[in-house]
């Protein structure tokens, strides 16, 4: 069995330490580096501690002394971070599996540019349910094409930065390719006052944000005397842990190339 070497960034964050938890379980990984940025009061301790199991890899913050030992950086972290995790990870072959949401379109151009070089697995969600939920969206999106109107509703945690979520954008884009719609041209990012009535083609997307929520998406389809939900509810954190490993397992025989959680599951047709 090839043991695949794991660092991970952002590792005290909230993904980070589903992330340690994870490799901690699984026989074919193994933590080679955990990261943390410049004044966190995490470095120089033990990774393992954020997860009650010690494992003698300090946190630390020099990201090019970190690589050389490491086959896949995970990144769930901000895209100014990520990108910056990037240009070290390029020069020296290290592959990637970025979590990270909120980037810009000239930030996800960067990512794509820097996928000449090496192999990446990008993408706004890694739970295999969500990614089975794109698909199903795209089939109901075909189906219900006229008389429908669709909103998406997304719910996370209060300390989510970004909005709407990362996910919530994808399956704007994924409706929308299926309907031959530019969701750039049809999205409406919530209402407030007299909006007037709502224009057919629209996609409505509507945030909440509470408590410990780890993610709901919904997707609703409003027609004449009848509704569709096509919902999908996250309850821990391992879900997208278990997806990132999933994807840095996908990697181990690719050199370069930008790739989503849809080319990991076999999904794309
Ligand atoms: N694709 C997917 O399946 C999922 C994606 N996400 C996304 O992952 C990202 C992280 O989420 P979450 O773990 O909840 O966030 P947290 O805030 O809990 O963790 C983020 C981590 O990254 C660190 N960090 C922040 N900025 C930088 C930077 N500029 N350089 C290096 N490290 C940095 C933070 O350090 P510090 O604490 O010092 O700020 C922290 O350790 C978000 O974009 C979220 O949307 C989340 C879940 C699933
Ligand atoms: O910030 C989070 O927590 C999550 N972010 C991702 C997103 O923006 O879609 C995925 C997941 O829903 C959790």
């Amino acid at each position: 069995m090839m043991t695949l070497n794991i660092a991970i960034a952002g590792s005290s964050g909230r993904m980070g330490r589903a992330l340690l938890e994870a490799v901690a379980r699984t026989p074919d990984m193994r933590l080679s580096a955990a990261l943390e940025r410049t004044g966190s009061p995490y470095l120089k301790k033990d990774a393992g501690e954020l997860i009650g199991s010690p494992c003698n890899i300090a946190i630390i913050d020099d990201i090019a002394a970190a690589l050389p030992g490491s086959d896949v950086l995970i990144d769930f972290t901000r895209p100014e971070g990520t990108l910056a995790h990037l240009a070290v990870c390029r020069p020296l072959g290290v592959k990637m599996v970025i979590g990270t949401t909120g980037f810009s379109a000239q930030q996800k151009e960067d990512l794509k540019a820097a996928s000449k070089d090496i192999a990446i697995v990008f993408a706004p969600n890694m739970s295999v349910g969500v990614n089975v939920t794109f698909k199903l969206l795209e089939v109901a999106a075909k189906a219900l094409n006229e008389g429908y109107d669709i909103e998406i509703i997304e719910a996370h945690h209060r300390h989510k930065i970004d909005a709407p979520s990362g996910t919530a954008l994808h399956m704007g884009e994924v409706i929308a390719k299926a309907l031959g719609r530019n969701l750039s041209e049809v999205a409406v990012y919530g209402r407030e006052g007299n909006t007037g009535e709502r224009a057919p083609a629209t996609i409505g997307f509507a945030t909440v944000r509470g408590g410990d929520i780890v993610g709901d998406h919904t997707v609703l389809f409003a027609g004449t005397g009848e509704r569709i939900e096509i919902s999908h509810k996250a309850g821990s954190r391992a879900t997208f842990a278990e997806g990132a490993l999933r994807a840095a397992r996908f990697l181990a025989d690719k050199q370069s190339g930008l790739f989503n959680m849809q080319d990991v599951l076999g999904l794309r047709e």
